[in-house]
Formats: C-alpha cells, structure tokens, sequence
C-alpha cells in the first residue's frame, strides 16, 4: 500500500522545507519525494503545519525480555518506541540469559521478529554472562547479527579482557559499546559524590569510578584501533578524557542521555528511586559540561537508556530500589521543549542527534530521509502542549523523574519501514 504525505514541514539534508513524500509500504521504501506529488493509488495524510523528520535512533535501551518481562516486553518496549517517534533501537543484553551464544542470540532475534513494533537491534555480550571473565565467540555472535558488543549493566573490568575483546571486535569490524564504571571505586555508593548524597546519608558514587574506566579503554582502543563507544557519559571528567581523545584521533565516540541533561542532583527531591539511575544525576558543572561536550561535538549523540523496572522495585527506598529509569516516550517531548524552545539548541541540531548521528557513528542506513531510502518517519506537532502521565505508557515501566511535566513537541505518528506503527488520533500501536 501506498501513503503519500502532503504538505509537511520534511527535515532532510540539514534543512526544513515544505514537501510531499510517497511511500511504498510494500518495499519499505521512500519512493518520491518533491512539491505537489499525486499518485492515484496512494492514501494521502495532509501534514500541514507537522514536522517530518526521519523516524529517531536510540542505541541504548533495554527491553528486558528474555527474562525480566514483568519489567518490560519486546512488545512493550517496542511500542513505547514508536509511540516515542523511534523507528531503530538498539537493545541492551543484559537478560536472563544474556545473548552470549548462538542459542541465546538466535532465541533472542525470533522474540524479536515476532513480536518487534519497530526494527530492533540487538547487542550481543562482551563476556559470557557478563561476568566480565571469558570473551564471547564475538564471530558467530556477528554472523547472527549482533549489532555490537557490551556488557552494559556492569563494566568490564579488567584492562586484559577489554583488550582481548577489542582485539577480536576491531577484526570483526564491530564496535565496542562500554558501561564506563570501575566496581573497585564504588565504595558502595548509590547517588552522585555530592552534596545530595551527604544531605540524605546516602553513599557517593566518585565520577572517577566513571571517568578511569574510561580513560583506561581509551588507551586500549588506540592500541587495537577499535571503534569504542561510552554509553551513558555523566561526568566532565569523562568529557575531558573524551575531548582528549578525539583530539588525538583515536576512534571514540559516545552518547549522554536526556536526563543526564536534564537534571542533576539538586533535582532530587529526597529518598525518591525515581532519580535513582546508573550513572548518578550529578552536578550543575557536570551538566554544564555535556551540553559543552555535545555542541562541540565531543559527545555524539543522544541515547535514552530507557531502563524499565516495576513500580514494586522502585517503590523502596534509593539504597534498595535497582538503578534505571525509562525514557523512550518522553524523550522527543521533554529535549524540545528545554533545549530547542528555550533556544539554547536549534531543531535540526537536536533532531541530528537523535537520527543522523547515532546511525552514521554506527554506520546503520537509518536517520536520514532520502528517496530510495528506508520509509523511517515521525511526524511531530511542534504546538501539542500535554502533561507527561506515567500512568498512560504503553511501556510497563512508569519509573522515571519526569512525571506531570508539562512538555511540547510531540510525536503524533511514527512510520516504520513504510508501515504505520503510532499514530495518536487512533491511539493505535500496529
Ligand atoms: N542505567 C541504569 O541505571 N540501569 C540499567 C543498566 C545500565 O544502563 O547500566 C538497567 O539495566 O536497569
Ligand atoms: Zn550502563
Ligand atoms: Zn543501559
């Protein structure tokens, strides 16, 4: 089937210029794209006043099936996705079992293909079961399609079996994705070393458990000349390492998600598990530091890290409830309204770190409109002013800092390889 979008504000090729866009929804493809197109077959959507961009790229979520469905389903994650305007994510294995095997993996991409909403990606393991003591088979985990290789949840931490991992990804031509996190400088901590922590009698997490694993994997990945890439960047000591390291040509690139520029330790209202999340929120001069870090293209991209858990878990207190917090219907919302309607960040800017940059950085053929190419859209309402309601997810996961906030921007239909996966006006997930 046919769909022809008409009229619509189409962000491609870095500017914003009023266009049709004929899709195929049988090859998946954008077939046209131009002024006044008709085609007598197609179904036309009038767009007029809405923003087309290409549908968004999360390289970091988690979706917690196998083994953890009563946090969040393939199903549900996936919806969240695409209400969210995500088309592509990239999905974390830290899952019981972790995708350490062929087994595991192929078990895995089944789940997947029945039960995906939008195109997901898996990751395959660093380490068997992510204990950090054995590499996978990282070959026949690329053959069947790992997208790249982490232990996110832990940090892998040996300098040997980092560097025996990058080895054999850089002869697979695969990139390694790190949780930057050194356990032997926790001291136990569950928030940021700060004055929040000291407040509540809390147990500081140091941003150098962060900033020396990092530092450590730099010098590997100049030594083995992988593509290795920082998950979830929080402090600006880790900016400074990163800065550093690009500045000296070593392949480095790396995310920090919307909280993480959102919010920091002030924020947190008291024992409440719904800041609690893995890095910590930390201080105003770290927050400073990634906006500093993405404008100057030191930070790459934006990734969400949506990491459901059940409202049983985060109900307890901050020192019992699991880190993590979800963010994939929130994210488009909540960085237009405090980046680009604040005017600190143009749109193209942001929308560039949500599609363009996070598939180019992975080399994916997604985040860019171009005919030809994928039909990964969303249509976004720049004017549509709603109140975050946890309450009406579709992810099972409600645990997040953001509830009731009055947000703008958000995304009213998401088109998935040519198919309609949300669309708001039927509240409709495919
Ligand atoms: N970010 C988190 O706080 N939690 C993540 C793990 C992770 O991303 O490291 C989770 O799986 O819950
Ligand atoms: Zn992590
Ligand atoms: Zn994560």
């Amino acid at each position: 089937m046919k769909r022809l979008f008409k009229n619509a504000e189409v962000y491609r090729d870095g500017k914003t210029e009023i266009e049709d866009i004929l899709i195929d929804g049988t090859t998946g493809k954008v077939e046209k794209i131009g002024r006044s197109l008709s085609d007598a077959e197609a179904e036309e959507y009038d767009l007029t006043g809405k923003l087309l961009a290409p549908g968004l790229v999360d390289i970091h979520i988690h979706l917690r099936e196998p083994g953890g469905e009563s946090k969040e389903t393939i199903e549900t994650g996936t919806q969240a996705a695409a209400r969210g305007g995500f088309t592509t994510v990239c999905a974390m294995p830290n899952t019981r079992p972790v995708p350490d095997s062929a087994e595991t993996i192929d078990e895995l991409q089944k789940k997947i293909k029945k039960n995906a909403v939008v195109r997901v990606l898996p990751y395959a393991a660093i380490t068997e079961r992510q204990l950090g003591k054995s590499v996978t088979d990282m070959q026949t985990l690329s053959e069947r399609g790992a997208f790249a290789f982490t232990d996110d949840g832990v940090g892998v931490q040996t300098a040997g079996k980092m560097y025996e991992a990058m080895i054999e990804a850089s002869r697979l031509n695969k990139a390694v994705v790190a949780h930057c996190e050194d356990n032997s400088l926790l001291y136990g901590g569950m928030l940021h070393d700060g004055e929040k922590a000291r407040e509540l009698g809390i147990k500081g997490i140091l941003p150098a458990s962060e900033a020396v694993h990092i530092a450590r994997d730099i010098l590997l990945a100049e030594e083995t000349g992988v593509h290795y890439h920082v998950c979830h960047v929080s402090a600006k000591e880790s900016v400074r390492v990163i800065r550093d390291a690009k500045r000296a040509g070593i392949n480095v690139t790396a995310e920090v998600t919307p909280h993480h520029l959102m919010l920091t330790e002030d924020d947190i209202p008291g024992d409440d598990a719904n800041y609690k999340m893995n890095p910590p929120l930390r201080a105003q001069a770290d927050r400073e530091a990634l906006i500093e870090g993405l404008l100057d293209g030191t930070l790459d991209f934006i990734a969400t890290d949506h990491a459901p858990h059940t409202a049983e878990e985060k109900n307890m207190s901050i020192e019992e409830a699991p880190f993590g917090i979800v963010g994939l219907e929130t994210a488009f919302p909540l960085l237009y309204t405090h980046l680009v309607e604040t005017k600190a960040v143009p749109e193209s800017q942001l929308l560039d770190w949500l599609t363009k940059k996070p598939a180019e950085v992975f080399q994916l053929p997604y985040g860019e409109i171009t005919e030809g190419g994928y039909a990964d859209l969303v249509v976004i309402d720049r004017h549509k002013k709603q109140r975050v309601d946890t309450e009406n997810f579709l992810s099972k996961g409600t645990n997040m800092p953001f509830n009731e906030w009055e947000l703008t921007g958000w995304p009213v239909m998401t088109i998935c390889e040519g198919n309609i996966v949300w669309n708001e006006k039927e509240e409709k997930v495919r």
